[in-house]
């Protein structure tokens, strides 16, 4: 017995030693403003924090849903029972002009809080460089395993995303706060906090220019631009496009966090865009929001939102790769929907619609208005969820070139389809007896 743990030993170290954790468990409790308490152990950093509590079904990605600018603010809940089992990878890239520095979909975890059922003491992943417990810790971020994530789930799903402090340490044998004492990220802007400050470019040379505006941008996002060779340049979320749209072929606009009534300056700037310029336009998730707020649609506040990878969604219209009458599985993160009103404002018609809940899932410009405007709610480039929408990136980035081409420039109008999800090489494993 002896024998073989000194043989198995260097093979789990990684796993394992990085796993030892204290000798005592260290407490911690989920308390929601609506009055109920949670008690688990922690597993993250050593402090307490406000934040939105709100669930996630994805059963993947927990490293790229951390790092999701969208859910800043917010004590994240995986409904799914384990989560760790494959560790986190390094997040390190280069940063040239080809890619956006990043592997994950930020720099930094940015949900305030985990809360997850049952954290896997021991990872394994071929990229793995480190365990989620020690990810946590290394960003300053707590975490609670132990809790029923079903229970709270179902609590959230009835009463609605409800704010909630988790406490950790000594703060968690302290009573709940009072309810005046929940701190609120839906009052501030966020958005504002994560938005590049200074403009950047990345793939200069590309064979088409698209500006961003950066709401909270996710990673994959800029990927999915660069791969499809645009040139794109990053700008913060209320910069003044205007000014500068005619260096532009097209415009997208980011995901990010938090209402999108902080951002009515940026709908307002856009409705003079559209207004004015014809090229055209895509939105993902809050950018979506911008782009229905300057059609002059209202945005609402849903019960618990959706989050997770396996949202469907009905295509109302047939644009490019997208086929009316389909069903797309999607992936979203988002508290915030359009409003379905009727009649639609003049120029614009409903794109997708939730097969679970009838939200409005995407918009876009009629054949008639002469524009080529598209907004979804769900996320196209979903890194670690389905690729069912990938290819609204290619129509995006082909119809800027047949626009451009359309106005007489001398422009290669081919898109090549790049493959977005990298494919290990399969190695052939001989048998043994
Ligand atoms: N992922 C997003 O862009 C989310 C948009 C907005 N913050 C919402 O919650 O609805």
């Amino acid at each position: 017995m002896f024998v073989r743990y000194i043989i198995r030993a260097p093979q789990l170290s990684r796993g394992l030693a990085t796993h030892a954790g204290p000798a005592v468990a260290v407490p911690a409790t989920l308390h929601l403003k609506s009055g109920q308490s949670f008690y688990g152990k922690s597993f993250g950093a050593p402090r307490s924090t406000y934040g939105e509590t709100v669930f996630s079904t994805s059963i993947t990605s927990y490293t790229e849903s951390m790092t999701d600018p969208s859910y800043r603010g917010q004590i994240l809940v995986f409904t799914t029972p384990m989560i760790g089992n494959y560790g986190v990878p390094s997040n390190i890239a280069p940063f040239d002009s080809q890619d956006v520095g990043v592997i994950l979909e930020s720099q930094n975890i940015q949900a305030a809080a985990i809360v997850v059922g049952d954290v896997a003491e021991k990872f394994s992943h071929y990229k793995a460089v480190e365990s989620l417990a020690d990810w946590c810790k290394r960003h300053n971020i707590p975490a609670i395993t132990g809790v029923d994530t079903r229970a709270i789930t179902r609590l959230l799903r009835d009463q609605g995303t409800t704010l909630g402090r988790l406490a950790i340490g000594a703060d968690a044998a302290l009573p709940s706060p009072e309810a005046t004492e929940f701190w609120d990220p839906s009052k501030e802007n966020l958005v504002d906090q994560v938005s590049t400050k200074v403009p950047y470019e990345l793939n200069p040379t590309g064979s088409i220019k698209i500006a961003v505006l950066d709401f909270g941008a996710k990673a994959n996002i800029l990927r999915a631009l660069v791969r499809r060779d645009a040139a794109i340049t990053v700008l913060p979320w209320n910069y003044d496009f205007n000014s500068v749209r005619d260096q532009y072929d097209g415009l997208f606009l980011t995901n990010g966090p938090g209402d999108p009534g902080h951002c009515m300056e940026a709908a307002l700037k856009l409705r003079r865009t559209l207004l004015e310029w014809n090229k055209p336009v895509f939105g993902i998730c809050m950018g979506h929001q911008i782009i229905g707020m300057a059609a002059g649609l209202d945005a609402y506040r849903m019960t618990f939102g959706n989050r997770g990878h396996n949202q469907p969604v009905l295509a109302l219209a047939s644009a490019g790769s997208i086929k009316a009458g389909r069903v797309y599985v999607t992936s979203q993160n988002h508290q915030y929907a359009l409003k379905l009103q009727d009649p639609f404002p003049q120029g614009w018609e409903p794109f997708f619609i939730n097969c679970n809940d009838s939200s409005v899932e995407g918009i876009k410009s009629t054949a008639d208005s002469g524009k080529k405007v598209w907004g979804v709610q769900f996320h196209p480039e979903s890194a670690g969820g389905p690729l069912d929408t990938i290819e609204m990136f290619t129509d995006f980035v082909a119809e800027c070139k047949l626009h451009k081409a359309q106005m007489g420039e001398n422009v290669d109008t081919v898109v090549e389809e790049p493959l977005d999800i990298p494919v290990a090489p399969r190695v052939a494993v001989a048998a043994t007896a």
